[in-house]
């Protein structure tokens, strides 16, 4: 067969964009259990008596095996040799199963009380099973930026990325909004005895949103089966069958390949300034999605049950957004002009929560909108923009390195941004270990954090602008090759 007639499935419209569907339910299943407890805050404090800082360090435990045990890495190694099936597979496995030990952790009543290395055995085991949650889900978000370059390269490759993120950021949406109706739906009534009387006390399920978590995770792990049948027909359809098999590699020569791709990838400025954007970016957008439900509570005084639906704006706006930025980066190019806006509505937005004034319901509303256009634009540009600085077959590894990057602050900033707020809100503490009424946190330390962090990105975001100049990575110009 000749190079010419040679078709290859992915020249298929359907075939890439069946692809993409089935890999998105995976990811929708994973960010749905990522954010599951952002807008359970509160109830982890009244019912199982957490501490900001408590939320904070099972927040934070997203990162710990991923950046201290080196797992993303790994998984970027693996999946380079290895590929996407057995990766893919093996990462939504994984997230099956930290899931359901924070499961375990969250229903089981009779951990409440104890201690284990000095924290809650609740919050503790909750926070392993997160922990190895997180290896699994950021593991298959890489897979899944690799099987997009796979199947949509010189196609609409950040329309696709940005349609997979749409759909992953459902799951966000779904978590921000589903969690509370949901405990309180299968919440249960028991007798509790309060000065002396015996009373009734309805008590919120706050296991149901992570059961229905590790559900949508099974039928995730399900698809990807159906997943890996395509991925062989692809690579059928793209080998040739005069071309000789590869010699397997030696153990001597798997390691080399391994350090000299690690060491490209780490020589190259480019990916550092990517990797440094990436988490002074994502750590002003999702360790905030986590404590925004309680800023709503806080700030805006919302009650606790409706303070989650203003924070599922954010993602729902990235659902329309991400696509459509990612469609002009394919047509129009300007990629990190792109990055840049996005870290400027960052700074802009955080700082105006910060501000000790306008608190309104509908400020809120209008901030995490325009939070949500900035989480639209950088990714829209950023994921597609790595190709461009990285050759394909080093994707796995540099997309974990910058995962591995971003991870640093994913675990640190939500922890730092619990001290913060106990540190600043004495008042609370106190009041909550005298078990009198609680008052309000005031936020603006943290927001300003959080702006900080914007001001920041958007300073790298012009060193980018400018090495790419220097090095022509071509990150100003469209992906669709005419
Ligand atoms: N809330 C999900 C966290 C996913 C983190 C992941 N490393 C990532 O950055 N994915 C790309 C994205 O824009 O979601």
């Amino acid at each position: 067969m000749t190079e010419a007639i040679r078709q290859s499935l992915r020249d298929s419209k359907a075939a890439r964009w069946g692809a993409l569907g089935i890999i998105s339910i995976t990811m929708f299943a994973g960010y749905y259990l990522t954010d599951v407890m952002s807008p359970l805050k509160p109830m982890l404090e009244s019912e199982f008596g957490w501490s900001s800082t408590t939320y904070g360090i099972f927040t934070s435990a997203y990162g710990w095996f991923n950046v201290f045990l080196l797992m993303l890495i790994f998984g970027g190694i693996i999946l380079d040799r290895m590929g996407a099936r057995f990766t893919g597979l093996m990462s939504s496995g994984i997230m099956v199963v930290g899931a359901a030990i924070k499961f375990w952790a969250i229903s089981n009543p009779t951990l409440i009380t104890d201690t284990t290395f000095g924290i809650h055995t609740q919050v503790f085991y909750a926070s392993i099973g997160f922990a190895i949650f997180a290896i699994g889900v950021e593991i298959a978000g890489i897979t899944v930026s690799k099987i997009i370059v796979k199947w949509f390269k010189g196609y609409e490759m950040a329309f696709a990325m940005g349609m997979q993120m749409a759909v992953a950021r459902l799951g966000t949406m779904l978590a921000l909004a589903a969690p509370v109706p949901l405990a309180m739906y299968f919440s249960s009534v028991h007798t509790v005895v309060e000065n002396g009387q015996l009373i009734e006390k309805m008590s919120p399920s706050i296991s149901a949103p992570i059961a229905f978590a590790l559900v949508l995770l099974v039928i995730g792990f399900i698809a990807f089966f159906i997943y890996m049948s395509m991925d062989k027909k692809l690579e059928l359809s793209e080998t040739d069958p005069n071309a000789e098999a590869v010699k397997p590699m030696s153990m001597n020569e798997l390691w080399s390949s391994i350090f000299s791709d690690l060491r490209q990838i780490i020589g190259n400025k480019g990916f550092w300034l990517i990797a440094i954007l990436c988490v002074l970016f994502y750590s002003s957008v999702f360790p905030f999605i986590k404590y925004a439900a309680d800023l709503m509570v806080n700030k805006y005084g919302l009650s606790q049950s409706t303070a989650g639906m203003i924070p599922s704006l954010l993602p729902l706006g990235t659902l329309f957004l991400t696509p459509i930025f990612g469609g002009i980066y394919d047509k129009k190019g300007k990629g990190a002009t792109i990055m840049i806006i996005g870290a400027v509505l960052i700074l802009l937005v955080h700082t105006i929560f910060s501000l000790p004034i306008l608190n309104y319901w509908y400020v809120a509303v209008v901030l995490t909108i325009v939070l949500g256009i900035a989480l639209s634009l950088v990714p829209s540009a950023m994921w597609p923009s790595v190709p461009k600085i990285i050759p394909e077959n080093q994707l796995g590894t540099a997309f974990s390195l910058i995962f591995w990057i971003q991870n640093w602050g994913l675990m640190g900033v939500p922890l730092l941004i619990g001290y913060v707020l106990d540190k600043s809100n004495p008042e609370v503490v106190i009041a909550k270990a005298a078990g009198t009424e609680i008052p309000l946190y005031d936020y603006t330390n943290p927001m300003m954090i959080f702006a900080g962090l914007g001001a920041l990105a958007i300073f790298v975001g012009f060193l980018l602008k400018r090495e790419d100049r220097i090095k022509g990575y071509g990150l100003q110009l469209p992906n669709i090759q005419k």
